[in-house]
């Protein structure tokens, strides 16, 4: 059931207790109470995502942060590689969590992003050929709403059809489309086609998959706890739930077991505890998580006592190795009105296609914000990768990405009053630069200290210079010769290497993909703040399952990743429960030594000072 005040919870002890009902936190929620008798409860800090339209009408989320009531609306420390500028860092604050007010872009990454980190971690079980097994049961490929032949769009056995998720090919077509596909034919060589960026094949451009089905957005709340699951007697969900921390219940071989936790519905409000019995699971996102582990003395000693909290386990991994997609919008001036721009610009318009998707879940307004998206690699032969190394998960890895977009983009600028736009949106997918959260006061309500630290190292501030290279060598396409009537406002400036980076300092922004600040290690590693089994170090009682346990970016957007981490995390937690009939059965992976302190595959020269930092907290955890 949905509850929204603690007075109607029947009872204080659950088996699990999960914190956030966000993108990952639903799953878990979803799987383990698929078993009667088994009792969850999931505690929300946001509100309900049901008749929030915009979060519902896939062109509206946009609109849905930042600074409104379903954002945490945090901002960033000053950003030196981005000219000192502060960003706002969006989360969403509601049931699905980011899941319900992200831009619905489903890429699920390569096949050696799954390999690093199942190396990386010594867990098979992480690696591509276990984690594509949690396809068929997450994905449910539906038709797209304007039911257009999708041959030769999709590949089919890449995809699932009778699982919880809506995945479809693009809703609605655009003018980009065939210039698109044509300037995958005359550069082939630079922009080849690729059928299906969710086999494990990234490189190339391809047809963009959204988190949409039937017209509308699919989140892990539409979907993982949809009403027919909240049916489920077993199933408790609380919203308006603030957790302020983490109760520690006893101690067990001198390590702190905690089953407690506290929360508020808002500052000032009298703190509930609630109790599991089984596992506590934080499920509250990579900046949500940490700050919860810090608010309960789990973190770094130093950063701990400055804000007057008393340290239970020192790990100063906690918080650190934030790592996030730098965005750079590079907008051009089209000709004519095809863009979607005029859908913003008059009431009428944009109310009348309101009403057509209210009526039918058709129009405009079903799209996300492209139909194509690319990923690429640096060539071999470049300076950078001489220079740097190789910071990509191998050689199905990306670099670089872009996406095209029939409208003006600018997270956060909102758009000029006339004009028709295309904007190629550009990102360095391998980024090396690493940042942190912190807790800025003892106060949970107080906002935490995020400093993702964008183009903190050279390699980034080459490689976004090189994305926007990319897009510029794009358009020379004879395709776009009629439609591009000149590069957009700073961008027609960014002509020259210095330029092109100044640009790029005083424009780009975030993509909102955090992940890292409670990184999965080996067992036994000196770093790190999960061991392979999400189970957090140093303490019991309690596991992570969501984006911050992931060690590096994918090469792709983070929502699909993080959704098949949380499918196979719950096989994890079931595995340790004989009620679930498992005894580590269903993890089909297998944990293949410590590798304590190390970092396979990747040395303190390939990604500068990111991971030397990484690994100088190893050695003083
Ligand atoms: C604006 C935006 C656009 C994005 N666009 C895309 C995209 O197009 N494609 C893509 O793949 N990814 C996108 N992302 C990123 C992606 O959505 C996230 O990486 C992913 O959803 C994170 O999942 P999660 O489970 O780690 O955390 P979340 O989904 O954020 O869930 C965390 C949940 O925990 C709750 N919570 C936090 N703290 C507490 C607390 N103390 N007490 C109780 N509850 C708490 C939160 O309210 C939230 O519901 C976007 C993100 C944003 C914000």
């Amino acid at each position: 059931a949905l509850y929204t005040t603690p007075s109607q919870l029947p009872q204080t002890t659950f088996d699990y207790i999960i914190v956030g009902a966000g993108t990952a936190g639903n799953v878990v929620a979803n799987r383990l109470s698929e078993k009667e008798g088994v009792s969850v409860l999931v505690l929300e800090a946001g509100v309900s995502n049901e008749g929030v339209d915009a979060a519902a009408i896939p062109l509206l989320g946009p609109s849905l942060v930042p600074n409104t009531l379903y954002d945490w609306n945090y901002t960033t420390v000053e950003q030196k590689g981005y000219d000192n500028r502060v960003l706002p860092y969006s989360r969403g604050r509601m049931l699905g969590g980011s899941s319900s007010v992200n831009y619905l872009v489903y890429t699920r990454g390569s096949s050696d992003d799954f390999e690093r980190i199942a190396k990386e971690t010594g867990d098979s079980g992480w690696g591509w050929d276990n984690i594509k097994k949690y396809i068929p049961r997450h994905e449910k490929f539906v038709a797209p709403a304007d039911g257009h032949d999708t041959k030769g769009e999709f590949t089919a056995t890449a995809h699932g059809t009778d699982g919880i998720l809506q995945i479809s090919l693009p809703n609605f077509p655009n003018t980009l489309d065939e210039r698109v596909m044509a300037t995958t034919k005359e550069l082939s060589k630079d922009f080849p086609f690729l059928e299906d960026h969710n086999g494990g094949d990234v490189l190339g451009i391809a047809w963009s998959q959204a988190s949409i089905g039937g017209g509308a957005r699919s989140s892990s709340a539409t979907a993982y706890l949809s009403a027919d699951f909240l049916k489920r007697p077993n199933l408790h969900v609380l919203i308006n739930a603030q957790v302020t921390k983490l109760v520690q219940t006893g101690t067990q071989d001198g390590v702190a077991v905690f089953h407690g936790v506290e929360f508020a519905t808002k500052a000032g409000e009298e703190v509930t505890t609630v109790t599991s019995t089984k596992e506590t699971i934080l499920s509250a996102g990579t900046i949500g998580t940490p700050t919860i582990l810090q608010l309960s003395g789990i973190g770094d000693n130093d950063e701990l006592t400055k804000v007057g909290i008393k340290t239970v386990f020192n790990n100063p991994s906690v918080g650190k190795n934030l790592t996030d997609h730098p965005l750079l919008a590079n907008v051009y001036s089209v000709k004519g009105t095809e863009s979607f721009d005029g859908l913003f610009r008059s009431t009428d318009t944009l109310h009348s296609n309101i009403e057509r998707w209210v009526s039918n879940k058709t129009g405009p307004l079903t799209s996300s914000v492209c139909n194509h998206i690319g990923f690429f690699r640096l060539p071999d032969d470049s300076d950078l990768l001489k220079k740097f190394g190789d910071p990509s998960s191998g050689p199905k890895g990306a670099h670089l990405e872009m996406i095209f977009s029939n409208l003006w983009v600018q997270p956060g600028i909102p758009a000029p009053k006339t004009g028709s736009f295309f904007t190629i949106t550009t990102s360095v997918t391998s980024p090396t630069s690493r940042g942190y959260t912190k807790l800025s006061s003892s106060d949970p309500f107080a906002k935490p200290t995020i400093d993702p630290n964008f183009l903190g190292t050279e390699f980034d501030r080459l490689a976004l210079r090189q994305s926007v290279k990319l897009a510029q060598r794009f358009i020379t396409a004879s395709v776009w010769k009629d439609y591009i009537t000149a590069p957009f406002g700073d961008y027609s400036r960014a002509t020259t290497d210095d330029s092109l980076d100044a640009y790029a300092r005083a424009n780009a922004a975030t993509f909102f993909h955090p992940v890292g600040t409670a990184l999965m290690s080996p067992k036994g590693a000196q770093y790190g703040v999960t061991d392979p089994d999400l189970k957090v170090k140093g303490v019991q009682g309690l596991r992570i399952i969501d984006g911050s346990v992931l060690p590096y970016l994918p090469s792709g957007h983070t929502q699909a990743p993080i959704y098949l981490v949380a499918e196979r995390a719950a096989d994890l937690v079931k595995a340790d429960n004989p009620v679930f009939g498992g005894s580590n059965s269903t993890s089909n992976g297998s944990t293949t030594g410590s590798n304590a302190g190390s970092r396979p595959g990747i040395s303190v020269a390939v990604v500068g000072g990111a991971v030397a930092s990484l690994l100088i907290i190893s050695l003083t955890l």
